[in-house]
């Protein structure tokens, strides 16, 4: 078999390692062949590929990016649609595509899938925001990020007295700033998925503060405040029409300022969470999750995905997994609120 493999969406620590994953154990046990589709559906709609021998992913695991590139193309667009991709496949002779991608990529997949391509998922993203799989690669090592950075800003904020409000990437769910707002013990984390008023966060704040310590808050860029109309985005739309999030840390931060007297400061962490080298947990999912991916496909288990669920890797639908968000459940942020102010 001939498979072609691309990477869509928001870029995200060990898409590599998947590539990697995949290209072997294709390569040594089934003796597939694989060619990559550069910039994500763009390259699957125009027909421009690299080869993939087995050579050209020796080291990969360990390497953040892509090497296939990105892009946040919809394949049903620009020339696009299950026809004219057909024709592009025929024309390579491609049997399979192995889609590695978020939320929106999977559902272009799914939609695809359904339209008769020979498709099969691949979960990414640094939001943790896909169902039906209990992590996304990439989610562990933005965590492992966002904690050192909020360790760093405590102790800065500890020096001065100040608040820090910390703002960390996730769209519409709150998991980056639920996990690392625990991990580094901050002392309260706003998420998408719960409302807190102003009045709360500050009460938090004062409460830390009349303990003689410096108040830091972790804030998800998704999160909104009950007297504004939705999430944050000051910024329009990205060129595909998503808007473009962030800037939430900017406007609560005056807020607690101006409520409290206490000096505060807004960090946004920003893109940095998904560059860079993925943590070891995430290259052992993403390796996992490309070998079973390559099995799938082996197997014709067309419209799958492959997916984590307690330690094993399992196939399960794209139509599933991408029915509805991965939201934070009320009882995890509960568990992290006794810890609060
Ligand atoms: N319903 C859909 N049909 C076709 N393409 C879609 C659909 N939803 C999303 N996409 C495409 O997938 C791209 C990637 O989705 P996006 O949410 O930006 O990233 P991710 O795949 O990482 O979640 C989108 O820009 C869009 O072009
Ligand atoms: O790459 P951009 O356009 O700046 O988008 C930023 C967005 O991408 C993400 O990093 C990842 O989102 P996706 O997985 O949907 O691509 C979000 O956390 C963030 O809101
Ligand atoms: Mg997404």
């Amino acid at each position: 078999m001939r498979i072609g493999i691309l990477t869509s969406g928001g870029d995200c620590p060990g898409l590599n390692a998947v590539i990697r994953g995949a290209v072997l154990k294709g390569d040594r046990v089934y003796g597939h062949d694989f060619v990559g589709f550069k910039w994500g559906w763009k390259g699957v709609v125009e027909g421009d590929l690299m080869e993939l021998p087995r050579h050209r992913v020796r080291g990969l695991s360990k390497e953040g990016g892509t090497i296939l590139g990105s892009s946040r193309t919809n394949p049903y667009e620009a020339g696009g649609g299950p026809e004219n991709i057909q024709k592009v496949l025929d024309k390579n002779g491609i049997d399979a595509i192995i889609a590695i991608g978020g939320e929106g990529t999977l559902t272009a997949a799914r939609r695809l899938s359904d339209d008769g391509l020979k498709i099969v998922g691949v979960p990414k993203t640094i939001d943790n925001d896909i169902a039906s799989t209990d992590y996304s690669f990439g989610f562990d090592t933005a965590v492992g990020i966002a904690t050192e950075a909020i360790d760093r800003l405590r102790t800065t904020a500890e020096s001065h007295q100040r608040c820090m409000v910390v703002e960390v990437m996730g769209r519409y769910v709150g998991w980056i700033a639920l996990h690392a707002g625990m991990a580094a013990g901050a002392h309260a984390i706003l998420i998408p998925e719960v409302s807190a008023t102003i009045e709360q966060i500050c009460e938090w704040v004062e409460s830390v503060r009349d303990r003689g310590r410096a108040p830091v808050i972790v804030v998800s860029e998704g999160f909104h405040l009950p007297t504004m109309d939705g999430a944050h985005s000051h910024k329009g739309l990205d060129p595909f029409g998503r808007p473009l999030l962030g800037g939430i840390a900017d406007i609560i931060a005056p807020m607690i300022e101006e409520r409290t007297g206490i000096e505060s400061r807004a960090t946004v962490i920003g893109h940095i969470q998904r560059g860079g080298a993925p943590s070891a947990f995430d290259r052992v999912l993403a390796t996992r999750l490309g070998i079973a991916s390559v099995d799938a496909v082996q197997a014709g288990k067309w419209g799958t995905m492959v997916a984590l669920r307690g330690t094993d890797v399992v196939d399960v639908s794209i139509t599933d997994a991408t029915r509805n968000l991965n939201a934070v459940p009320r009882r995890r942020w509960d568990e992290a609120a006794l810890l609060f102010g």
